[in-house]
């Protein structure tokens, strides 16, 4: 034994022989990273393909004003799946149906997070559902959206709400369009889903009439500048050196926003909690989070910036989102006349004209609701979803994806794929009464709401929405341009954002199709 401990230390201590140890260390090493290099290049798990990136901005300047149209072209040259340097964040683009089954089924728990964005910390302090990172406090706000707020129930017992005010949207164009006067769509449309939802949140309207008193218009302009300023691609949150400086302005105007948005809930909390709720009275969303217990179960109620988080997050995912859908709807029928004729001789066969139509009607408006899916197609309001980020290391499509990877699911070429869809740019409704493929996340060919654990909460509403409100139009009325304009030349430009909307909003002329006292708007007692 004790021969064997001086051989040892005699062996320790030889300098040369510790040469030796050391340079086959330092040869093992670089056999193993050269071995693991050839390895990741050849064989099992590749890098993604993706465009040169250059130093400091990679490939920021690729993106343009419409990333979606941008990756779309890129994708044609490297794949379904490229990876792009956007200044210093590494960014997954996935352009296919089955690579979008990978990141959103097989590997959902890995993408389920959210990157963090300076716009998100600064409005929602990371205490809303839609920005907030994967973790307890996203699965419990999620949990209670999915729970309590925007159930199946809930959406039944809002059934009034919505006919009220659909039936106030067509009364009012009814009144616009009598004399022949064209009716701005993104404005009507956009009053009503605003009404619909806010009265779900606080039993409040904002918007009485086709015209705008100052409380609402500042209500509206608030929920507009918060959707295009989380929309935006800030150069900040790919350059990190460039954050102090706020190049875009966006840290100053997120402040601005916060702070008006602010006295805005504040105001209508202190509202809530003074009118204690009358015995019969039934709650709404705000009821619901004013009396529901803390996330981390140390208080007996939510704290407020959660509770401002999610109500921003219902107001800002359920009106864009529905507005922008039914604008393009029309949009494409006018440009397809012959579809918008099918489509109203349906709404004929099973409702009449002797009625308005009703929610019931709808399982039987086959047509419709192909054409609501077309739309959703090629006008998602949510192009390129919200962005994901991996949470750890995984391989995607024999891809190594590392941890903390910016994901972008592109469903705008999803849902123009070769592998699915013919003809992908032309608008053609028939190919949804064709095939069973679905909006709800089980069909990876057709994504406007997400799929998976981050999918859209709101899914039912929304299209419910989108399709009761489509019905009522169409049913309601027969839609043309302008004098002097021709359908073939309206402009189809649209601007990247939270919704993406149309650039230039749809300006049309109603003609009436049921008899006139169908007109007449409900009476809204409660808010007059
Ligand atoms: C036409 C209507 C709508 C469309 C197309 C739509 C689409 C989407 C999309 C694409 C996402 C992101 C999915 C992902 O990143 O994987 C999303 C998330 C979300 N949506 Fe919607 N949405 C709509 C309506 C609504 C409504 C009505 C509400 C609530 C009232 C809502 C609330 C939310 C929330 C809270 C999230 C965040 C979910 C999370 O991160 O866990 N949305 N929506």
């Amino acid at each position: 034994m004790e021969n064997i401990v001086v051989r040892w230390a005699q062996l320790m201590i030889q300098p040369a022989q510790l040469k030796i140890v050391g340079a086959t260390i330092a040869v093992l090493i670089s056999l193993h990273r050269l071995f693991k290099h050839f390895f990741h290049q050849n064989t099992k798990v590749k890098r993604v393909p993706g465009p040169f990136p250059w130093p400091v901005v990679g490939n920021l300047l690729t993106l343009g004003k419409l990333p979606h149209r941008a990756f779309y072209k890129l994708s044609k040259k490297y794949g379904d799946i490229m990876e792009l340097k956007l200044g210093s964040v590494r960014t997954i683009v996935i352009s296919s149906p089955e690579m979008a089954k990978q990141v959103l089924k097989v590997h959902d728990l890995i993408c389920a997070s959210r990157p963090e964005t300076i716009a998100g910390k600064i409005i929602f302090q990371q205490h809303d559902i839609g920005l907030a990172p994967y973790g307890d406090h996203w699965r419990h706000m999620r949990k209670l959206s999915t729970m309590e707020l925007l159930t199946l129930k809930r959406l039944e017992d809002s059934k009034n709400v919505r006919d009220e005010e659909f039936s106030w949207l067509m009364h009012g164009i009814f009144e616009h369009c009598k004399e022949g006067n064209p009716v701005n769509m993104q404005t009507s449309l956009s009053s009503t889903s605003m009404n619909v939802i806010s009265r779900l949140l606080f039993t409040k309207r904002y918007f009485n009439t086709m015209h705008n008193d100052e409380e609402s218009q500042e209500f509206k302009d608030l929920v507009m500048k918060k959707m295009k300023i989380l929309g935006v691609f800030n150069i900040s949150d790919y350059v990190p050196f460039l954050k102090p400086f706020d190049l875009q302005g966006i840290r100053l105007e997120c402040n601005q926003i916060l702070s008006r948005m602010d006295r805005f809930f504040d105001k209508i909390i202190q509202e809530h909690q003074k009118e204690k709720m009358k015995a019969n009275e039934s709650k709404d969303f705000l009821d619901v989070m004013l009396s529901h217990p803390s996330v981390d179960g140390v208080r007996d109620k939510l704290d407020e910036l959660t509770i401002k988080g999610v109500a921003m997050n219902m107001l800002l995912g359920g009106t864009d989102t529905v507005t922008t859908t039914l604008e393009w709807a029309l949009v494409e029928l006018i440009r397809h006349p012959n579809v918008l004729k099918k489509v109203q001789d349906e709404l004929d066969d099973v409702v009449g004209q002797e009625r308005v139509i009703d929610e019931d009607d709808l399982p039987q408006l086959k047509y419709l609701q192909a054409i609501v899916k077309e739309t959703f197609r090629l006008h998602p309001p949510a192009p390129l979803l919200l962005p994901h980020e991996s949470r750890e290391a995984c391989e995607i499509g024999g891809y190594h994806i590392p941890a903390k990877s910016r994901i972008f699911v592109n469903v705008w070429a999803v849902h123009r794929h070769p592998s699915t869809y013919e003809n992908p740019f032309d608008f053609n409704p028939k190919r949804f009464v064709e095939n069973l493929i679905d909006v709800k996340g089980i069909d990876f060919q057709l994504l406007p709401f997400g799929s998976g654990r981050r999918m859209c909460p709101g899914l039912n509403y929304g299209l419910l929405m989108v399709q009761i409100g489509l019905a009522k139009l169409l049913h309601s009325f027969m839609w043309t341009l302008p004098k002097g304009q021709n359908p073939q030349d309206i402009d189809m430009g649209e601007i990247f954002g939270s919704s993406n909307p149309k650039k230039i909003p749809l300006q049309v002329v109603a003609n009436v199709r049921l008899p006139l006292h169908l007109y007449a708007s409900k009476k809204l007692d409660a808010f007059i």
